[in-house]
């Protein structure tokens, strides 16, 4: 197979990967993505040391160790276009020959934890709760670029389309279920079970309206409705679908965490997030200390 080209895999003049500014031996196999470049320090300050500390844009990456763990902790930003960067950069630091351009015989597997803020559209997941995404809900159009149909959870998706009928609207989701070894490890009686939306924005495409108005008024209120095999949609946020479904493709395990900021039902916002952020911070690594992942 011909190596990769200059223009496809694009390397830094110090050898680090375009975006994420990063050497393949930078990155741990266990990894946790935040959206906000300011939580990864919030995570890493539990660490034990830090050995590597970098940032290019919204890409801030620490590694370190926790518990005798080497961790990595990145931020994403906000949105499926920058997980399309970010799964696709750290799978070339695993699985790349950077010296070469080729693709590696022996594959690594990632594992990646995503520690994340969320809003509910069931009043009864209160703000501050921990929630963890059995599947993903793609309102993004990221999945339908990549030949997908082998990752996708069809028949939720059939179910899903049929109820909401929004094909009209242009608007086709796809799902994705999340590792279900990882829904195991992380499972506990601290943490709930939900169906994660994935939007491609954080107002008109969450049903939000200050001063334009949205398309579909009973946007959340619609999807609260619908159920497939007895799990509702819960929450809605940036990144999860998008995330599982790279994952998947790429042979990666991933798992989406959620902090329930907004109650998008009851109408209420969290007054302590950066609490109940770090509680699942620390849920995160202890989790990550007591089990075996790679
Ligand atoms: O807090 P993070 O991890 O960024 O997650 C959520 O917050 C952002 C919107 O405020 C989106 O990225 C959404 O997914
Ligand atoms: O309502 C919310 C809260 C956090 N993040 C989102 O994307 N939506």
């Amino acid at each position: 197979m011909a190596s990769l080209g200059s223009s496809e895999l694009i390397l830094n003049p110090d050898g680090s990967i375009y975006h994420l500014n990063l050497l393949p031996e930078d990155i741990s196999p266990i990894i946790i993505t935040v959206g906000d470049p300011g939580r990864v320090s919030q995570v890493s300050q539990y660490f034990d040391s830090i050995e590597i500390q970098n940032t290019k844009r919204e890409f801030v990456t620490h590694t370190g160790y926790y518990a005798g763990k080497r961790i990595t902790v990145l931020s994403t930003g906000i949105g499926t276009d920058n997980i399309d960067i970010v799964f696709n950069e750290l799978d070339a630091l695993a699985n790349i020959d950077f010296q070469t351009r080729h693709i590696k015989d022996k594959k690594t597997r990632l594992n990646i934890i995503r520690v994340g803020t969320s809003g509910s559209i069931q009043a009864d997941i209160p703000v501050d709760s921990f929630l963890m995404s059995t599947s993903g809900i793609g309102f993004d159009g990221l999945l339908h670029f990549y030949e997908s149909g082998h990752v996708r959870n069809q028949s939720f998706e059939k179910a899903l389309n049929d109820y909401l009928g929004w094909d009209r609207h242009n608007i086709h989701p796809y799902v994705v279920d999340g590792d279900p070894e990882l829904i195991e490890i992380f499972r506990s009686n601290r943490i709930r079970y939900g169906i994660t939306g994935t939007n491609s924005g954080f107002y008109g495409p969450q049903g939000r309206s200050l001063r334009l108005q949205t398309k579909i008024p009973d946007f959340n209120e619609k999807l609260a409705e619908f159920s497939y095999r007895n799990q509702h949609v819960t929450n809605l946020e940036m990144e999860t679908a998008a995330m599982y479904g790279l994952a998947r493709m790429l042979g990666h395990r991933a798992i989406s965490l959620n902090v329930i900021l907004a109650n998008r039902a009851t109408m209420e916002f969290s007054k302590k997030g950066r609490l109940s952020i770090d509680g699942l911070i620390k849920y995160t690594l202890d989790t990550i200390a007591q089990n075996s992942l790679v």
